[in-house]
Order: structure tokens, then sequence, then C-alpha cells
């Protein structure tokens, strides 16, 4: 299962469809040569009936034909017989089945996708009927959704308890059915087209979802799909009892019931929001936030680096957070890639103490944890970020790999731990982050900073890095940062986490506290 939190399972259910396909392939093959045979044996035998229709008698005194009747009614026929019925033993096709080894996707996989799907439709304000066209922020990609492909959605979503977009995912299919219908009048289509009118199981399904709109007071809806539904198939009026009127919802409940369940409480506060506008680059930061900044060389604290020195860009000073700039070449980071890749799996979030670690749709991907001296790339990227920052790199969490699917995310979160029994006491709190962005993203997947107001573009090769905590070592609440939904690729980071402890001359406390200017980004509004 988790096929849909990244890329790498994905290409498993590729090559799932890859087999199924060849086999199908094999097997429409098989089937097409036994009805050639079949068809040529039936025409020769309805030549031989049309000469005998032209003069009965004639054929009839003719001793050879009447052996050849005898014949054929006596063998052929039983034979022909023995095997038409043999045909389907001849097909065999239980892929589903019996492919050894096959992956294939959980209701789980499906239901990840779709919410996926939604995500990424809230996120970025796209238009649904842009979606269904394979159109992303003006890029088509795709191919078309069929109107079944939005019906098939829909029904999932309500399923899922998420009304609200059921609703526009229901519409969509409706409106492509109307126009698919236009297009292709039953007439003139012996063409597949005629294979996506819809059939009765389909129908009665259509039934189904528009009676259950029509109970939660969703009547707009409920009364569109009926009308498709009576425009194919006009008898069905008769059979629809729409529940007595006291079980209807005034429109009032309606309202309420057309929250979706799955969205908890979190996506529905200004921070929420606010962070979604970050993901689309609808704020930025202000003229004073960006006047300091800048973009230079930097010599970090390496001789070295006097002759080589590293293109750093600052992104804020206080908190500090600045990209370090082609800190990996592409070939350490496909062979990093490589090594991370069977290891992967579904990403955790941290659990209360003594809790389990879970799945969660707060977090959408997956990581692997790979050793600092399992690779010499990886020893050679610890030296560079300390020689970059200045840090000792005693203490840091293993290299944590992720790769983000199509709707993969993270939502705003803080890396450091609130509770103490959360980190070994002798390594410290995680200080600083610095996460290797080990791909490009078409589109989507930038790490937010809501309260900071930007977002950083993952660039192969970058190093984004910031500090957890102030100088005092009181978390900063305002490193509260996310990773965008991917919308169009797949995002790859590789996250350094490096503690507390054996920085003190790196990153001396300074004799005053510092931290009150970030308490009041502790409270979610
Ligand atoms: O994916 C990103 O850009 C951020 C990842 C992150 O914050 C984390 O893994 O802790
Ligand atoms: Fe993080």
């Amino acid at each position: 299962s988790d096929y849909f939190s990244s890329i790498t399972g994905l290409e498993e259910l590729l090559q799932t469809e890859d087999f199924l396909l060849r086999n199908l392939r094999t097997t429409t093959n098989a089937v097409r040569t036994l009805l050639q045979q079949l068809e040529s044996e039936l025409s020769s035998i309805e030549q031989e009936h049309a000469v005998a229709a032209k003069d009965t008698e004639n054929y009839l005194t003719n001793p050879v034909n009447v052996y050849r009747l005898m014949k054929r009614l006596h063998t052929d026929w039983p034979q022909l017989e023995g095997r038409v019925q043999q045909i389907p033993d001849q097909i065999d096709f239980n892929v589903t089945q019996n492919g050894d080894g096959l992956s294939f996707p959980s209701q789980e996989d499906v239901d990840g996708a779709a919410l996926a799907l939604v995500r990424l439709q809230s996120t970025y304000k796209l238009d649904v009927a842009q979606v269904a066209a394979g159109i992303l922020n003006g890029i088509k990609y795709g191919s078309d959704m069929s109107w079944q492909d939005c019906f098939v959605l829909g029904q999932q979503l309500f399923e899922m308890e998420d009304y609200n977009n059921t609703k526009v995912w229901l519409r969509e299919s409706m409106e492509r059915l109307g126009r698919h219908s236009r297009s292709h009048s039953p007439s003139h289509s012996p063409s597949p087209a005629s294979a996506s009118i819809p059939d009765s199981g389909t129908l009665n399904r259509m039934e189904a979802v528009a009676k259950s709109l029509f109970q939660l007071g969703d009547f707009d809806t409920a009364y569109e799909l009926s009308q498709r539904v009576l425009q194919f198939d006009p008898k069905r009026i008769r059979n629809w009892h729409l529940g007595d009127k006291g079980a209807v919802t005034t429109p009032e409940e309606a309202e309420d019931m057309a929250l979706p369940r799955h969205s908890d409480s979190y996506s529905l506060t200004q921070e929420f929001a606010h962070y979604e506008k970050v993901c689309r680059g609808e704020v930025g930061p202000s003229p004073r936030q960006e006047r300091p900044l800048r973009c230079r060389y930097s010599q970090g604290s390496h001789p070295y680096r006097r002759l080589a020195p590293l293109k750093l860009e600052e992104h804020s000073l206080d908190p500090f957070v600045v990209t370090y700039h082609d800190m990996l070449s592409p070939r350490k980071i496909s062979d990093l890639r490589l090594m991370a890749v069977p290891r992967m799996h579904r990403s955790t979030v941290n659990p209360l103490p003594g809790g389990q670690h879970k799945k969660s749709s707060f977090r959408v991907s997956k990581n692997a944890w790979l050793a600092y001296d399992s690779h010499p790339t990886m020893g050679g990227m610890l030296s560079d970020l300390s020689d970059a920052t200045g840090l000792d790199m005693t203490f840091c969490e293993q290299l944590q790999v992720a790769n983000y699917g199509v709707g993969g995310h993270y939502e705003p979160h803080w890396d450091f731990f609130r509770d103490p029994s959360h980190y070994p006491v002798e390594e410290g709190n995680r200080m600083a982050t610095a996460i290797f962005y080990l791909s490009d993203v078409e589109q989507g997947g930038a790490t937010a900073f809501p309260f900071l107001n930007f977002a950083v573009k993952p660039q192969l090769g970058n190093v984004l890095f910031w500090y957890n905590v102030h100088r005092s070592l009181d978390v900063d609440y305002r490193t509260k940062h996310a990773g965008c939904p991917v919308l169009k690729g797949s995002k790859w980071i590789g996250n350094v986490w490096i503690h507390e402890a054996t920085q003190t001359f790196a990153r001396p406390c300074d004799v005053f506290r510092d931290h009150e200017v970030s308490l009041e980004y502790e409270i979610i509004k």
C-alpha cells in the first residue's frame, strides 16, 4: 500500500499496468485468431447455403452435396459446438488475481490520490474544469478526464464525506456528459464513444448518488444528475420515491453537513488560509523586510572557501534563513537517490511521548534514513555544511531523504521538539535545519514560511538552512514552515537536523534571552 505518497511507488503501478496491457493484448490476439477461424468456417457454410437456396431441388439431388450436408450435421457441427464451448477455457485472463508479485493500489491509495487532487485544487485555487481538462495553471500536461472519471471521483469523495468537493466534481461530470452526448448522437457512433453513454449499472449509481444528494439537501446537483439519468432512460421516473419530506434536510443543516469531514480544524484557521496564500505566491515579504537582504559570496568558516566562496542568498536575517546555492552536483544527487529508493517508507509524524509513530494526511511523502558513513558523498555533504555554517556536526540525525509525489505535502510545523523527552539530553534540541534539494519541482512544492511571508522554490543542488532556536536556545516559533503540495513533478529533499550540544563556540548564547519576539507565533489564530 501507500503508492500514492511518492513517485517511487507510482512507477511500480505503471509497471503493473504495463503487464496487464501486455496480457490483455495477447489475450485479445488469441481471441481474434479463434474468431477468425470460426468466421471462415461459418462463411463457407453460409456460401453453401446461398447456393442451395437458389435451387434447392437441384442442390439436394447432387450426391456430393447430400454427403457433405450429412457430414456437416453429424460431425462438423458437434465439433464446432465443442470448439465454441472451449473458448472460455482458452482465454486465460486472471491477471489481477494471479499476477504474481504485482502491485495494486489499496482503497487507502485511491482515497489518498483523490485527497491529493482535492488538496491541490484548494491550495492552488485550481478550476475544476481546467484540472479535468489536464490543465494546471494554464499549462496542458495530461489528457482529458472523461465524464466517468469525474463521476467516479465525485462518488468517491461522497463516500469520503467530502460533500463540497463531491458537488464540484459531479457537476463537472454532468457538464462533460452533456457535451459528450451532444457531440455523439447514439445513431452514428459505432466508435468507442458509444461505450461512454451510461449503461444501466452506471445509471443506477447516478440515481443512487442523486438520491443521497437530495437527502443531504443539495437539491441543485441532485436535480441536475436526475435530469441526466432521465435523458438517457426516461422510463426511470417511475422508480423515484425521494423519501418522505420529513427526512429532508433544511438548507442550513445541509450547509453544516457540507463541511468536509477530512479537513481537521487546523485547515479551517486563518493561519492555514495564509499559509496557502504563501504557497500560491500571493503574499511576499514587505519592502522593509526585504531591504536588508543580500545575495553574496560567503567564505563560510573554512579557509578553502576563500578560493571557492559559497553563493549565499539571504531570505531573512532574524530568524536567520538562507540558501546556499550549488552545494551538490547532479551526479552525487543521483547516487543519493539511488541509495535511498530501496529504503523508502511512508513518512510518519512524531507522536506524543509514548505514542506510536503515525501516518497522517498532514504529511504525505516517503522517506528513508541514511547513515553519513554509508557513502563518501554523504560525509562530504556534512563537511560542506559544517564549512558553510560553522556548526559542529557531531550530533546530527541521519540524513532523511524524502520524496513527495503529486499532491504530496507537509503541513506547517516546527522542526524543534517542544517536549525534551523527544531528544537525548546530551544532544539537545534540533538547533538548525538544512534541507538539500535533490530535485527541481515543475510547479508547487515550495518550502513555505507562513509567518515570514516567503516560500523557497526547490532548486536541485541548493541547501536551505535556518536556525530553529534563538541564541538563548529558546525555541523560535517564527520558524514554522511547510512543504507546499507538489502540483506537477516529484520533489526530493535531504533533511539534516543539527542538534544544540557542541555548538557552544559556533553559536554562543547571548547574555539576555531574546525569545520574546517569537512567543506570539506559538498560538494558532
Ligand atoms: O518539504 C519541505 O520543503 C519541508 C520539509 C520539512 O519541513 C521537514 O521534513 O521537516
Ligand atoms: Fe520541517
